[in-house]
């Protein structure tokens, strides 16, 4: 296989990283009991893309401040940022701008950001509008949806987008025309969560 990667998971912590991360590996759901992540955890998954197999390296990084000198660390490394918020939590929402400020002082200036509203089943739960989410993601020109790792709602659509993006940007032929990742995740999304994405 070739590696694409890593992409990097941040964002606040108990928005659900380790979740959506184990949604898309395993196609499962981590309920009951939260366990923080304690610095960082690396995980490995083939992906097909373009009828190409490619293994997708995945950091799954602790959002609890005090980790955060052992996460900066990596930053530079990350060829693409899944950042998380949570719907049913305001704080996690307003942190996105710390977060990117984050990632513009550590990360790759090329690096390809996602932003990512998480806990989408918990509508009755909800504080953050689809449309605030979309707002700042288009204030920072980045792509955005809301996810779920319980119910897997655009969880394989994130990671196969950011899959997609990196293997063009590796193998770019000049005359090709370019992936346009907004277009593809917007003729892809509310589609169900499995199967037929690439
Ligand atoms: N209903 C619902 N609960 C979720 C979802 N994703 C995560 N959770 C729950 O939210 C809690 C936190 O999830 P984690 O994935 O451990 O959070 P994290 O962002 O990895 O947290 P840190 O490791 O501290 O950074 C757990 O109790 C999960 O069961 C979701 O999409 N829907």
């Amino acid at each position: 296989y070739c590696t694409f990667g890593p992409v990097m998971l941040l964002g606040d912590s108990a928005v659900g990283k380790t979740c959506v991360l184990v949604r898309f590996k395993d196609g499962a759901f981590l309920g009951g009991n939260f366990i923080a992540t304690v610095g960082i955890d690396f995980r490995n998954k083939v992906v097909d893309v373009d009828n190409l197999k490619v293994k997708l390296q995945i950091w799954d990084t602790a959002g609890q401040e005090r980790f955060r000198s052992v996460t900066h660390a990596y930053y530079r490394d990350a060829q693409a940022l899944l950042l998380l918020y949570d719907i049913t939590s305001k704080p996690s929402f307003d942190n996105i701008r710390a977060w990117l400020t984050e990632i513009h002082d550590y990360a790759q200036k090329d690096v390809v950001i996602m932003l990512l509203g998480n806990k989408s089943d918990m509508a009755a739960e909800r504080v953050v509008k689809t449309e605030e989410g979309e707002k700042l993601a288009k204030e920072y020109g980045v792509p955005f949806m809301e996810t779920s790792a319980k119910t897997g709602v655009n969880v394989e659509l994130a990671f196969h987008a950011i899959a997609k993006e990196l293997k063009h940007r590796a193998t770019q032929q000049p005359n090709e025309p370019k992936f346009q990742i907004h277009d593809y995740i917007e003729s892809q999304k509310h589609k169900s969560g499995c199967c037929g994405l690439m």
